[in-house]
């Protein structure tokens, strides 16, 4: 008796699990006849994810595509995946079909995160996502704005330059890693909350725990993102689940303190409003076509805070670490910016659009390590046809921004770092020209890019106007690694160390 109930159960279990996929429309059925890009072959129930499991993704899949082509299939798990690694299959997605692929999957770990895709980056394309970017465009990153929170990115990068010289006056060497962290996730406090968390001991701590968790998550692989259904089991079993629900109450609380903060009758009227200021007045108004409600100002408030603070850190260690490798190349940017400079002791954001050759050092930094160098995932709404092969609705799109910039095809000496090949300009970053897209493009291209640029900018600048920059005793070039650490943006694995010496020259 009890064998035949348990065979039934293995019968109708599999069944029963056939049926949700299928009902919740997660199934991703490929139909026979359909016409797929190339890919390499594909192991039973994992399909090509064990090929993934490297520590630089971008990496590995620009190998495969070089072998199997610019427009390449993989089967990751139960999710037919398409990766793109040429500027011209990059056109045909972000341009070409920009509609069809303007929706992002729902991940667990994003979706948690961000109140179940109530932010921006992580939010289904529709109504809600049109009504967010709009607020962001218009109210929260347009130019007026980013340049109301210019007193705030001058007084943390003059408190920078303090404490670097400070070092160089005890010739100590400067954890430059660290102190740009702090530098740019200063700043970002200030423009999300009004205020950063440096002076507040513990709080600081325990908020920069928090973050650094939910860094880690939303870097972590999920067994629920690649098999629906059943993988929550395995989710559960390796503790994801247990770890997230921490880590979300934990941020609500952090943001539910910061808005009762801003929401306090007591609290003096803000000189200049925050971005929670901001959210919260077009909450009261209903300035926003919407029902804002806490959660969506919760998630807003996420995304500003994690796209800002790790991207812009990452691109600043990394054009520091590739300075430090080309010696020649840190001589002539210190050259450009002190002889426009001369002796007015510091670089403020009006004199940035003169540093024409800073901005090709910046340009090649971000061609050869952008944050994001898979973009942020896409998935295909419809069924369309690209280059004669069918791509069916669900299939998950991977655009690899860092296999294009790196492209023989289009880019000369592709591993060398050259700024000089960007000085004639006709290359830039704002989405157009699809051999180059640090930042996206289409839809969903990234809405911080003037803010992300500036800051990156001006921090540069001043860090080699004020100081020349030495190798720590006993480092030698070769020791300086460019080893990679994956996450929401992909940072140095290392802590970039330097020895800071004050220049005088001015
Ligand atoms: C140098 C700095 C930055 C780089 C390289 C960068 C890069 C990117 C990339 C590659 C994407 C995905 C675009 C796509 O899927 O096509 C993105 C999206 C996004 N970025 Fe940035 N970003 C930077 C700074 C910022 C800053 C400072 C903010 C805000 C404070 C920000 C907010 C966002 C948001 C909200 C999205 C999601 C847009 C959407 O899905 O509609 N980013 N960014």
């Amino acid at each position: 008796m009890l064998q035949l109930q348990l065979l039934a159960f293995l019968l109708v279990f599999p069944l029963y699990f056939l049926f949700r996929l299928l009902k919740h429309g997660r199934f991703h059925v490929i139909p026979r006849n359909g016409i797929l890009p190339p890919g390499p072959p594909k192991l039973p129930f994992i399909g090509n994810l064990h090929q993934l499991s490297g520590s630089s993704p971008h990496r590995v899949l620009r190998q495969l595509s070089m072998r199997y082509g610019a427009l390449m299939s993989l089967q990751l798990g139960f999710v037919p995946t398409l990766v793109v690694s040429s500027a011209t299959m990059a056109r045909e997605f972000l341009k070409t079909h920009d509609l069809n692929f303007a929706t992002r999957p729902s991940l667990l770990c994003q979706q948690k995160l961000s109140y179940n895709g109530s932010d921006l980056a992580f939010a289904p394309y529709g109504d809600h996502w049109r009504e967010v970017k709009k607020i962001c465009t218009l109210e929260l990153f347009s130019a007026k704005r980013v340049q109301s929170f210019r007193f705030i990115r001058e007084e943390e990068i003059s408190l920078l330059v303090k404490s670097i010289s400070q070092l160089a006056s005890s010739s100590s060497s400067a954890n430059l890693t660290q102190m740009v962290f702090d530098l740019t996730n200063n700043i970002i406090c200030r423009i999300a909350f009004g205020k950063s968390f440096k002076h507040e001991g513990c709080q600081k701590s325990s908020f920069h725990e928090l973050l650094f968790e939910a860094q880690a998550l939303m870097g972590r692989f999920a067994f629920t993102d690649y098999f629906p259904v059943v993988g929550w089991l395995f989710d559960a079993l390796t503790g994801l689940h247990a770890r997230l629900k921490r880590n979300c109450r934990g941020l609500d609380l952090f943001y539910q303190h910061v808005i009762d903060d801003h929401l306090d009758p007591r609290r003096p009227n803000p000189e200049k409003e925050d971005i929670t200021d901001i959210l919260l007045r077009m909450q009261k108004d209903g300035l926003s076509s919407i029902d804002l409600n806490m959660n969506d100002i919760k998630a807003m408030i996420m995304n500003i805070f994690f796209a800002g603070t790790d991207t812009s850190s990452a691109v600043v260690i990394w054009a520091m670490t590739e300075l430090s490798k080309n010696p020649k190349v840190m001589q002539k940017a210190q050259d450009e910016i002190r002889g426009l400079i001369g002796n007015k002791g510091y670089v403020d954001e009006d004199d940035l659009h003169q540093f024409h050759y800073l901005k090709c050092v910046i340009k090649e930094t971000l061609r050869l390590h952008p944050p994001g160098p898979l973009l942020v995932q896409r998935e295909a709404r419809n069924h369309c046809t690209i280059d004669g092969f069918d791509i069916y609705p669900k299939t998950r799109v991977i655009i690899n921004a860092w296999a294009i910039g790196m492209d023989p095809e289009t880019w000369e000496n592709p591993e060398e770092f050259l700024p000089e090949r960007f000085s004639d300009g006709s290359v830039d970053f704002k989405g157009q020209h699809y051999e180059y897209i640090p930042f996206g493009s289409g839809r969903r291209m990234c809405p911080g890019m003037n803010l992300g640029m500036v800051t990156v900018e001006h921090t540069l600048s001043n860090l080699l106007y004020s100081f020349d920059w030495d190798l720590p005793v006993g480092i030698k070039m070769e020791d300086i690694d460019m080893d990679e650490l994956p996450g929401v943006a992909v940072h140095k694995k290392n802590d970039l160390r330097l020895l800071p010496i004050n220049f005088n020259g001015h």
